[in-house]
């Protein structure tokens, strides 16, 4: 695929106009407070660029899943407050997406200032899977950028999404690939030709059938597959196990099934843990024992037990898997690792990456908010990417809207 890129937009000169951009401003918030700012920084020197260059930026982010209404908890506000502590260039955040206030905000834009519009997704056509219905939304957003308009997507925790901001908006603009989104493709290329083996991917994290669609096309490719997270119960109830009050996807429990049968015939090795740490209730301060993964409901909380961490033993071996390879993936923190007592399985996963000799990537939103809130560096691991369901579908092979949408 060949693109346009950023540079040859700035080339053709954008001072004065409108320019769209989709960044990824996804980031994990505690109430108002931005735990992890990485996703804000990475968007950072695209913006910076632009308005260096006298364009008036509008852009386009979601935050979470609202359900194509507008919600307080999913406002861009705390996102957009961060975002304006480190810019250089005016940031301002408009009421709404595509209403007034966005139209009066951006008709009062000048020149190198952004105005971020607020979260797509309080508008349903934005996710819509009718094609007429997210074009009258992209219609909207791309009338906002006036007669001269560009788009540039630099959302690369988005271009799996076939949404009106990351898709339909390219098809009515001229269209440009965003710095950040270049450089994730280059670093993720890596990990799909001549993958140095043993090729181990470690999966966790709570959007469970998301990534239990993604495990069917790496059987076959990786050597090991690491289960933790909410998705190890889905394995454990597939293997027969009751896992008292803990995630489960119970429709799912057939397709790991058929997984783990067909694994075993491609030379993909699912590790599943062998003991789990059980709470009394979701909380900081819940009660928690270890016990084994196949008698979660023997815990002293019985069938209100959930199991939020993997324990121990589990974590041991997979740090010793992981330092036995050459090539590492990691998306999705093995417990609830916000909390402190359920983040050792997280913290030992971490850890092992940074020790192993081997290309570590790490992707995912809240994996990589995990590893900077458990105290590692950036620079301990070869890549953190900003995307998270974006990578593992990248690595799948999966063609993926946002970016074949820009192809030229
Ligand atoms: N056993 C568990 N039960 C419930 N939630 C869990 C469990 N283990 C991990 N989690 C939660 O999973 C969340 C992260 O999941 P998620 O799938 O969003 O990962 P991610 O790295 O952000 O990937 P993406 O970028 O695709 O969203 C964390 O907030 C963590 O608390
Ligand atoms: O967190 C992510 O991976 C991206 O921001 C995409 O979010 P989504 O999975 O809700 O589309």
């Amino acid at each position: 695929m060949t693109f346009h890129t950023l540079n040859e937009l700035i080339a053709e000169g954008v001072r004065g106009r409108y320019i769209l951009v989709r960044s990824d401003l996804n980031v994990p918030l505690d109430g108002s407070t931005v735990t992890d700012d990485g996703r804000i920084k990475a968007s950072l020197p695209v913006l910076g660029k632009l308005t260096d260059a006298g364009a008036r930026v509008l852009v386009t982010a979601h935050l979470g899943r609202p359900k194509g209404a507008p919600e307080e908890k999913y406002s861009l506000r705390p996102a957009v407050a961060r975002l304006a502590e480190l810019a250089a260039f005016k940031v301002s955040l408009a009421q709404d997406t595509v209403g007034g206030s966005a139209k009066e905000l951006a008709a009062s834009l000048q020149d190198g200032e952004v105005l971020v519009l607020e979260n797509v997704r309080f508008d349903a056509r934005e996710t819509s899977k009718d094609d007429a219905e997210r074009g009258t939304f992209a219609d909207e957003l791309v009338a906002l950028t006036g007669a001269n308009g560009a788009y540039v997507d630099d959302a690369f925790g988005a271009v799996h999404r076939k949404h009106a901001s990351v898709y339909d908006v390219a098809t009515r603009l001229p269209s440009y690939q965003g710095d950040l989104v270049h450089t994730e493709v280059e670093v993720l290329r890596k990990l799909t030709a001549d993958t140095q083996r043993p090729y181990v991917v470690v999966l966790g994290g709570s959007k469970v059938s998301d990534k239990l669609a993604v495990i069917d096309n790496l059987i076959g490719k990786a050597d090991t597959i690491l289960v933790g997270g909410g998705m190890l119960f889905t394995f454990l109830a597939a293997e027969g196990h009751s896992v008292a009050g803990s995630l489960l996807e119970e429709d799912q429990i057939p397709v790991v099934q058929d997984y783990l049968k067909r694994a075993a015939g491609a030379g993909t090795e699912f590790i599943v843990p062998t003991d789990v740490v059980v709470a009394g209730k979701f909380a900081a301060d819940a009660d928690y024992e270890t016990v084994p993964a196949d008698g979660i409901e023997g815990s002293s909380f019985g069938a209100q037990g959930i199991g939020l961490d993997i324990g121990p033993d589990s974590a041991a071996a997979f740090a010793d898997r992981i330092k036995g390879a050459k090539t590492v993936f990691w998306n999705g923190p093995m417990g609830v690792f916000e909390f402190e007592a359920f983040s050792g399985g997280t913290r030992a996963v971490a850890q092992a990456l940074t020790e192993v000799d081997a290309f570590t990537v790490v992707g995912g939103g809240d994996s990589a908010a995990a590893v900077r809130t458990l105290g590692f560096a950036d620079d301990q691991f070869g890549h953190i990417s900003t995307g998270g369901g974006a990578s593992l579908e990248y690595l799948e092979g999966k063609e993926l809207p946002g970016l074949s949408v820009l192809d030229r």
